[in-house]
């Protein structure tokens, strides 16, 4: 309930309160939704930590590569074909399918924090993002997951066998999607790390630790 101003109070204190009351509302309505990237190698764990920040942090999860895999499998599609083919070449889709795939989830949530997973993932994706998304979002940070690639190319190869039913998850697949993620992947990460918005975590350990510095990350 709202509590009038006691006498003692000064005569422009109602005012101050009205005033900051206004103020409050408007930032509430033009404030902007809040988004965190999350990159790594294939298989560094990102899906998996994505899962946990949401439990604990209540963040929507868009993954790039998930929707882009619904989009490909969904009938009728114009872009099914050209999906598949840059997803067993290891390569990357036009920004402009990627980013509005992600801006259609993003708005049908009605969520205004957002984990996106897979994404940035090069200088096309980040210039497409940035002028068709700059100004409707805040970047908060980018959760960046370390991890070697042996580790990883292990993790991706029994996910495969795991019955993943991806059609990346083969040695040939994976040898393309780790060039694309170093020669393409990497400059954006460093792109984001020279602006200082980079939090990087070792994603060489079993899933719980690496969460205790999730959520480290998350209380900077
Ligand atoms: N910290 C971890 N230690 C061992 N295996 C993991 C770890 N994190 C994820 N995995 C497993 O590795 C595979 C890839 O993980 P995933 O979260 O899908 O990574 P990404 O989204 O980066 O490709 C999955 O089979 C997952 O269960
Ligand atoms: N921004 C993106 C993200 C994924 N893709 C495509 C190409 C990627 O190799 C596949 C799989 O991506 P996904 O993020 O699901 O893969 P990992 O979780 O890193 O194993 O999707 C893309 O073209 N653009
Ligand atoms: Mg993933």
């Amino acid at each position: 309930m709202i509590t009038p101003p006691t006498p003692a109070s000064s005569a422009s204190a109602p005012l101050k309160l009205g005033q900051q009351f206004v103020r409050r509302l408007a930032a509430t309505m033009t404030s902007k939704p809040g988004v965190v990237f999350v990159l790594g190698a294939p298989g560094s764990g990102k899906g998996t930590q994505c899962e946990k920040i949401v439990d604990k942090f209540g963040f929507v999860h868009l993954s790039a590569g998930d929707l882009l895999r619904e989009e490909r499998n969904t009938p009728g599609s114009q872009y099914g074909a050209l999906i598949e083919g840059h997803i067993t070449a290891g390569t990357i889709v036009p920004v402009e399918i990627t980013c509005s795939l992600l801006e259609k989830a993003m708005l049908k949530s009605g969520a205004d924090k957002f984990l996106i997973d897979g994404f940035p993932r090069n200088q096309n994706n980040l210039d497409g993002w940035n002028s068709a998304m700059g100004d409707k979002v805040k970047l908060l940070f980018v959760l960046f997951f370390e991890c070697p690639q042996e580790v990883c190319t292990s993790r991706c190869l029994q996910r495969g066998a795991a019955g993943s039913g991806r059609s990346d998850d083969n040695p040939e697949s994976l040898a393309k999607r780790f060039v694309t993620y170093i020669n393409a992947t990497m400059p954006i990460v460093e792109h984001y790390r020279a602006l200082d918005l980079v939090r990087t975590v070792t994603a060489d350990r079993p899933p719980d630790e690496v969460f205790v510095d999730v959520c480290k990350a998350f209380s900077e």
